[in-house]
């Protein structure tokens, strides 16, 4: 813990990684570069004045164009970590998770992982048509659990959700996006994690319900490797983490203890 706080530093350049030999390192991102490559971004598509300038401008194709969204992101995280990632809009929290969690590649740098990443976001993978009963099912089993396993997680899941009597049975396209959260999470919560990111999962829970991830997370990083947390609400990263990440333009800007790191940001954002 020591170690970490001496991370903590406001620099133009970004935060030197220190390294603790005494803790069991679960994930380290190494020099990480991602770069996404959109096409179309020359202006306008589809019309036929449009084509016709491509023709005369001879661009057969639209044009590419990079947007370099993480850019040089290096830190340790160690076992037992839940590291709140901040920063403002487009600063590149979403895209530092995906790249931990194997889904979008490098273009420079590594991200090594001590066990599977899961990544839990609002976008996560469940099936709208289905039932929240099916998805648990479904979910579960792609978590990797076995049958009898998920049979006996079933009723802890669903009284974890808390959702509206009968809505289990529902398909959760009837869900709000605070109930499907609610039970994303239930269900990610099922089983421990070697390394579990969340992206905004919590942000559309109520306060009762954030009350109660709070303590689910606590439990989740007893047992996981690491625990990461990207969200807007502050107090939230605050009080769930012990350890904060801030981004600023793709690239670390302090990396510390949460209420310092904290301070410093809503001072830099005029709060
Ligand atoms: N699929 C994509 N294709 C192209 N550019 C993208 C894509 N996703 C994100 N970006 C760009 O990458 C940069 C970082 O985006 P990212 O979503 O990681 O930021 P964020 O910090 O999570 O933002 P927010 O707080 O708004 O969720 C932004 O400039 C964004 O426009």
């Amino acid at each position: 813990m020591a170690k970490v706080k001496e991370m903590t530093r406001v620099t133009e350049s970004p935060p030197p990684v220190v390294i603790d030999y005494t803790r069991e390192p679960i994930v380290v991102v190494d020099n990480l570069h991602v770069i996404y490559r959109v096409y179309g971004g020359g202006g306008g598509k589809g019309t036929a004045a449009t084509a016709l300038m491509r023709i005369l401008r001879r661009q057969n194709r639209p044009q590419m164009k990079e947007v370099h969204a993480v850019r040089g992101v290096s830190f340790v995280a160690y076992r037992g970590d839940a590291i709140g990632v901040i920063g403002t809009n487009g600063s590149g929290k979403s895209t530092l998770l995906k790249a931990i969690a194997g889904l979008l590649p490098p273009a420079r740098g590594a991200v090594y992982t001590q066990g599977r990443p899961s990544l839990l976001g609002v976008n996560a993978a469940l099936m709208r048509d289905l039932s929240g009963e099916r998805n648990i099912i479904l979910g579960c089993l792609a978590m990797g659990l076995s049958p009898e396993e998920t049979r006996a997680k079933y009723d802890e899941i669903v009284k974890f959700a808390d959702l509206k009597p009968g809505f289990i049975h529902y398909p959760m396209s009837a869900y709000s996006s605070g109930m499907g959260a609610r039970l994303r999470f239930a269900i990610a919560a099922a089983r421990t994690h070697d390394v579990l990111l969340i992206d905004e999962a919590l942000a559309t829970g109520d306060a009762k319900f954030r009350k109660r991830s709070k303590a689910k997370i606590n439990e989740l990083r007893r047992d996981a490797g690491a625990v990461f947390l990207v969200a807007h609400n502050l107090d939230q990263v605050e009080e769930t983490c012990n350890r904060v990440i801030w981004l600023d333009e793709g690239k670390i800007r302090m990396d510390g203890d949460p209420k310092e790191v904290i301070a410093a940001y809503n001072e830099a954002i005029g709060k």
